[in-house]
């Protein structure tokens, strides 16, 4: 099972690298092991490079206990799990679109993107922003778990989005929909917009 696992993660790592979604050696990716503890990804990693027989493994406290040294953000990770009991994995990226929006002036910190699309809804729902920390500060894991509760997707001011979700893929898919719909509002930027009204984007959140 770990060892699936361990592929899991490490081709989702590929494939957002091959297609351009994080570069250089940013982001991360974390999963729950079903014996108790996580997988993560090492630090200066790039996703392109992620092998399966090299990833850090955390204990249920979240404390390194084999592998090479886990990313310097593993407390980011592991707030959000403190802080999202059903959560089995957590997606961390530098995508350009998210970061661009993280970067903008006028944003509703509390809801970032309006609801353009319904897979937006349907996958990301409320975007929270959360002010800049520097990487690797613990200070943003406290900031972080104050808001995780209520939002399993995050933006970091001039950074990057952080997701929590289910399993790896829907962690996966919700960061993906996340930076196109980062890009759409990007595009949309100097147009009249109709985004979904809210009865519209309710109906989404209650019906299968
Ligand atoms: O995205 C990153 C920092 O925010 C990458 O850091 P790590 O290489 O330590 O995972
Ligand atoms: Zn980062």
């Amino acid at each position: 099972m770990t060892t699936a696992l361990r592929e899991e993660l490490c081709r989702i790592g590929h494939s957002l690298y091959a297609r351009g979604l994080t570069f250089g050696s940013s982001g991360n990716i974390s999963v729950r092991r079903p014996e108790g503890g996580w997988i993560v990804t090492p630090t200066n990693v790039a996703m392109g490079d992620l092998d399966p027989g090299q990833l850090s493994i955390l204990d249920e406290n979240g404390n390194w206990i084999e592998g090479p040294k886990p990313t310097k953000e593993t407390f980011l990770h592991t707030a959000m799990y403190g802080a999202r009991r059903d959560a089995g994995a957590v997606v961390h990226l530098h995508s350009t679109h998210s970061v661009a929006v993280s970067v903008l002036e006028d944003i509703d910190p509390a809801d970032v993107l309006p609801a353009i699309t319904a897979y937006y809804v349907m996958k990301v729902g409320a975007l929270r922003l959360i002010p800049y920390f520097r990487p690797g500060d613990p200070a943003l894991g406290s900031t972080v778990a104050g808001f995780a509760a209520k939002h399993h997707a995050l933006l970091l001011a001039n950074h990057g989005p952080v997701v929590a979700g289910a399993d790896l893929r829907s962690a996966q898919y919700a960061t993906e929909e996340l930076e196109e719909t980062a890009k759409l509002f990007l595009l949309l930027q100097g147009h009249k917009i109709r985004p979904l009204t809210p009865a519209q984007a309710e109906a989404l959140k209650t019906r299968p």
